[in-house]
């Protein structure tokens, strides 16, 4: 009986769990595969309910406001930034497959198994996402991404065994903490996304093959920070503002890099964080929030730059290094880069 004979006998009741798709997608796509990084992502499906169940109860459990200290970004550490990191570390740290952790909330990397062969992988990660969001009931998010180490790794631990450009990623994705709790992944082979049914406490999926609009009707800035904008981004957004790309726009931010690029990701339209006065660098961190979301917004057919490079293509030179980025539909980002200031 095949999958479609099924699915009519279940109807609504047939489900397919993140952790089935991911198996299929191995046998499907990696047939030789020791099954060690379907064991890996479910660490990461484990930790986001975790984190998810704490946000759900963000008022009722002691999870609101700051811990009083600040992360190597100068940034205040929110309660839950510091549980989400916790968890992930632990839930990850257990995974035999993994060798390195990278986190935002965290100075250096975490080397886990210096010495094991075994350990394959590098998971870069923003556990927390969109934290000024966090008190006032406004979605966040955790956002992910894989490499895979070099073979003879284990006896170097160098820095660079991380700092490797987003083009060799094995896989990526985001959750938000939201109306409802949706993970989206991507392992090179589209972009699919799972909704947690609480009832099962469990991913199911929701969105697969997941295709970005050649052009939205939403643009996302934070405008308060216009007048520092380059003028070339300042040229751009007047020129969406005027309708000079054949139709209105309206602009969203939520201020959740996680929240504002699944936006973009189901409508379309671009989503920018220029340089600014504060941020002459730009504010979002290249390893473990523009790559991830990078690669998501290509296998779905959009496009990601830091203004002017691909972001896939730039080689991180620290883990925690900042970028600007423009990410989005096909037609916003070729008007963005033929946009002269
Ligand atoms: O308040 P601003 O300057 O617009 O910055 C918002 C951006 O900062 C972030 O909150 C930074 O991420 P963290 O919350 O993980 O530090 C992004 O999610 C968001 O896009
Ligand atoms: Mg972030
Ligand atoms: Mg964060």
């Amino acid at each position: 009986m095949d999958r479609q004979a099924l699915t009519e006998v279940a109807g609504e009741h047939s489900v397919v769990t993140v952790q089935q798709h991911i198996l299929r997608q191995q046998r499907l796509h990696y047939p030789n595969a020791s099954g060690e990084f379907s064991w890996l992502l479910s660490g990461i499906t484990l930790a986001t309910k975790m984190i998810a169940a704490k946000v759900r109860r963000a008022g009722l459990s002691d999870v609101l406001g700051s811990v009083g200290e600040t992360n190597v970004q100068g940034e205040q550490q929110q309660k839950l930034d510091v549980f989400a990191n916790k968890v992930l570390i632990h839930c990850l740290g257990i995974r035999r497959s993994v060798g390195v952790l990278v986190s935002e909330e965290n100075a250096e990397p975490i080397v886990l198994r210096g010495d094991d062969p075994h350990a394959k992988y590098a998971i870069v990660f923003d556990p927390l996402d969109g934290s000024s969001n966090i008190d006032v009931n406004v979605s966040v998010g955790t956002i992910f991404a894989i490499f895979r180490l070099p073979d003879e790794s284990w006896n170097t631990n160098q820095d660079s065994d991380v700092l490797q450009p987003g083009r060799n990623i094995v896989a990526a994705g985001y959750v938000v903490y939201g109306s409802s709790t949706v993970l989206v992944y991507s392992t090179g082979q589209g972009v699919h996304g799972f909704t947690l049914e609480p009832a099962i406490g469990a991913y199911v999926l929701s969105h697969e093959n997941m295709r970005l609009p050649d052009q939205g009707k939403y643009y996302s800035a934070n405008e308060a920070n216009f007048a520092s904008f380059p003028p070339n981004y300042q040229q751009f957004i007047n020129r969406l503002r005027d309708g000079d790309l054949g139709t209105s726009y309206s602009s969203r931010y939520i201020g959740s890099l996680v929240a504002d690029f699944h936006r973009t990701l189901l409508k379309g339209g671009i989503f920018l964080y220029p340089p600014t006065e504060s941020h002459p660098e730009g504010k979002l961190r290249l390893l473990y929030e523009a790559i991830p979301i990078a690669f998501l917004v290509e296998q779905a057919g959009g496009v990601a730059t830091d203004g002017k490079e691909r972001i896939l293509d730039v080689q991180p030179t620290s883990f925690h290094q900042r970028t600007p980025l423009v990410v989005g539909s096909k037609v916003e980002a070729e008007a963005f880069a033929n946009t002269k200031g």
